[in-house]
């Protein structure tokens, strides 16, 4: 799915009225009645409506809302946000029709010493600032926010959380952003929602389809998109019935070292519950019964070194190499790795004390194969890229190392970013709190080396990788819970993400 900035949904709003065609005020009727009937179905007419509602079309939202509201029985109170200027346009017909009804008190606010008393039961909407936001809140509107944010009331968002922008919010002032407890998107999520900082400030969020133009939304271009689960499975590969272990690729695993071996058990598991057909795993000589006993699928390639990687075999069997996983980062390691990404001539996945190793010898990095796929956690990703104030900035420095460097650089979080060599970035929405856990790494470097194995392309390899290890992820801790998560269950309910993915037609 696309995601827009809030400029570009305003243009596929405009579009929309023009080709729809569909009037200001009845696209606004349609946006406000989705919200109205969400409410309706999660509060009773117990609670009262109270809606803070600023001079645009986010306050005519508002106004609508509880217009539609008072027509199911509910008491509403409506608080305009009072600047001296006119209302106009939709929001001054809504002012006009609530008026007629006559059954939403209507109130303005001049100064702060308007803003109303409330029960602990009344829902607050914030209907003050959408996607119109141009600058940090100050002033009256301001007070407001932070009046509001005082309160211990339920606030529901319409579209943003009235003072966050929709993308960069650097130098935004964050007690002046308010608090939701639920945030009602208008069809798309806003990018600033999949920045785990911003959380705060949506509270959940749920997208409400609001019927805008397909073709709009087709021909408005866009370099940021939200992984979904009818991309994913288009990309896994169907298996013929003629097909045999060798026709699911060859993967050599280069992971573990003394006192980490976990790693390369790990992610070697992974590695074939992802589908290769043969995994080969390269590891120091003391690691050899522990992997030929904890993982007898799995071939072994023993280094000369008794407890590190210092010298990798004869590549010409593999069909997709990964590194890195507890391999450490001693002189000869490093010298190894070097050797290796001047050598690897098959997609390969540069993980951990790999991407450490790269981050303390930079220079190596112009010399990664095109299409290496680097899957650094945040702490990793500072080493190699530097600093950054917030996530929207950390996403910019990811996209231009990824162009750069002609690589795709899967940056591990809350929402796990994948950006590629030609600067499409690609938001990934499945996983939870509880895979925040040792080896959960390594499994994902399994996955994503399982499937470049099969010969998926890296691009799909590292989509398809996150998606599933994320899905693994969720499926496990619904079983085990998120706090008793550990890495081994996201292989272990792997296959049930796959079977979830068959459930899924492509079509
Ligand atoms: N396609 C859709 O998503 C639809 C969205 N709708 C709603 O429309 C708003 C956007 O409305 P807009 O009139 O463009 O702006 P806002 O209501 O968000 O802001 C009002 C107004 O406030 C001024 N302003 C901006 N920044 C500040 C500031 N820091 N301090 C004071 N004033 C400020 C500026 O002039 C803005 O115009 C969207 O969020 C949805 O809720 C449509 O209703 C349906 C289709
Ligand atoms: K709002």
């Amino acid at each position: 799915m696309k995601l827009f900035s809030t400029k570009q949904i305003a243009e596929v709003d405009r579009f929309t009225i023009e080709n729809e065609p569909v009037t200001d005020i009845d696209l606004m009727e349609r946006a406000a009645m989705q919200i109205t009937t969400w409410i309706d179905q999660r509060f009773s007419e117990e609670n009262k409506m109270v809606f803070f509602a600023g001079p645009g079309n986010n306050g005519g939202d508002a106004l609508a809302v509880s217009r539609q509201l008072a027509e199911r029985g509910y008491r509403g109170a409506v608080y305009l946000l009072d600047f001296g200027k006119p209302l106009k346009g939709s929001p001054a017909i809504n002012w006009k029709r609530l008026e007629e009804q006559g059954k939403v008190e209507l109130h303005r606010i001049q100064s702060i010493d308007d803003f109303p008393e409330t029960n602990p039961s009344d829902i607050l909407i914030d209907g003050l600032f959408g996607s119109g936001l141009s600058r940090p809140l100050e002033g009256l509107p301001a007070s407001i926010v932070r009046k509001i944010n005082g309160l211990p009331n339920k606030v529901i968002a319409i579209d943003i959380p009235s003072g966050l922008m929709g993308e960069d919010n650097s130098g935004n002032i964050p007690e002046n952003i308010v608090n939701a407890y639920f945030t009602l998107t208008l069809q798309f999520p806003k990018i600033s929602f999949l920045f785990s900082e911003n959380e705060r400030y949506t509270g959940s969020w749920e997208v409400l389809p609001i019927g805008l133009h397909p073709e709009g939304i087709a021909q408005t271009p866009s370099k940021l998109f939200l992984v979904d689960k009818k991309e994913v499975t288009g990309m896994i590969p169907r298996r013929s019935r003629f097909a045999h272990k060798g026709t699911f690729g060859h993967a050599l695993l280069i992971a573990g070292s003394y006192g980490k071996m976990g790693a390369s058990v790990l992610a070697s598991k992974a590695c074939l519950r992802a589908g290769t057909g043969l995994l080969t795993s390269h590891v120091p000589r003391m690691g050899y019964s522990i992997i030929q006993t904890a993982v007898p699928e799995a071939m072994t390639s023993v280094d000369p070194h008794d407890s590190i990687f210092t010298e990798f075999p004869d590549l010409s069997p593999f069909t997709a190499v990964g590194i890195g996983p507890g391999i450490g980062v001693k002189s000869n390691t490093r010298k190894a790795l070097h050797e290796l990404l001047e050598k690897v001539q098959v997609p390969i996945v540069f993980d951990a004390d790999a991407l450490n190793i790269l981050s303390e010898n930079k220079e190596w990095l112009k010399q990664l194969p095109e299409n290496s796929i680097l899957t650094p956690h945040p702490g990793e990703f500072r080493r190699l890229a530097g600093e950054s104030v917030n996530t929207w900035e950390r996403i910019q420095q990811q996209r231009q190392m990824a162009r750069e460097l002609k690589v795709i650089i899967v940056l591990k979080g809350a929402f796990t970013t994948i950006a590629m060599p030609d600067g499409k970035l690609f938001f990934n929405a499945t996983g939870n709190p509880g895979m925040a856990t040792a080896g959960s790494g390594d499994t994902l470097t399994g996955i994503i080396l399982g499937l470049l194995a099969q010969s998926l392309p890296p691009q799909h390899a590292a989509v398809v990788g996150v998606f599933l290890h994320g899905l693994a992820g969720d499926l496990a801790a619904r079983k085990k819970s998120i706090n008793a998560l550990i890495a081994s269950d996201i292989t272990e309910f792997l296959g049930e993400a796959f079977l979830e993915m068959e459930s899924v037609s492509a079509f």
